[in-house]
């Protein structure tokens, strides 16, 4: 099972080798603007799984907001301490 961190380090190897085929560089190349208007997508179909759908879909809604709030955070250079730090 991956873990945020995981994930994370994932995510920054690819920014760094720029795989072909990778949707995280083609989502880096987009620029944080794109980014940020996935989020805010993400954001609500979190919101209406919870509402409307199942606990599993609510799960693999939230797993993808996180990965798109990483995205984000590899675009802005921010790393997961930055972020926990202020938990
Ligand atoms: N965890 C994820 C992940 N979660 C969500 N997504 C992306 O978010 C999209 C889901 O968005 P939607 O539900 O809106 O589906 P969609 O509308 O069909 O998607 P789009 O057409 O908008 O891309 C997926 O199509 C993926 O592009 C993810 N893309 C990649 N990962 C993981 O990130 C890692 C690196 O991936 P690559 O960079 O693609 O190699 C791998 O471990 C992947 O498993």
């Amino acid at each position: 099972m991956k873990t945020f961190d995981a994930l994370f380090a994932e995510l920054t190897e690819k920014a760094r080798t720029r795989p072909e085929g990778s949707g995280t560089v083609r989502e880096l190349d987009a620029g944080v603007h794109a980014i940020g208007k996935k989020i805010v997508e993400e954001a609500a179909e979190v919101w209406m799984a919870a509402e409307y759908q199942s606990d599993e879909e609510t799960a693999e809604e939230i797993s993808q907001l996180l990965y798109h709030l990483q995205v984000l955070m590899v675009a802005k250079g921010l790393s997961p301490a930055d972020v926990y730090r202020h938990l």
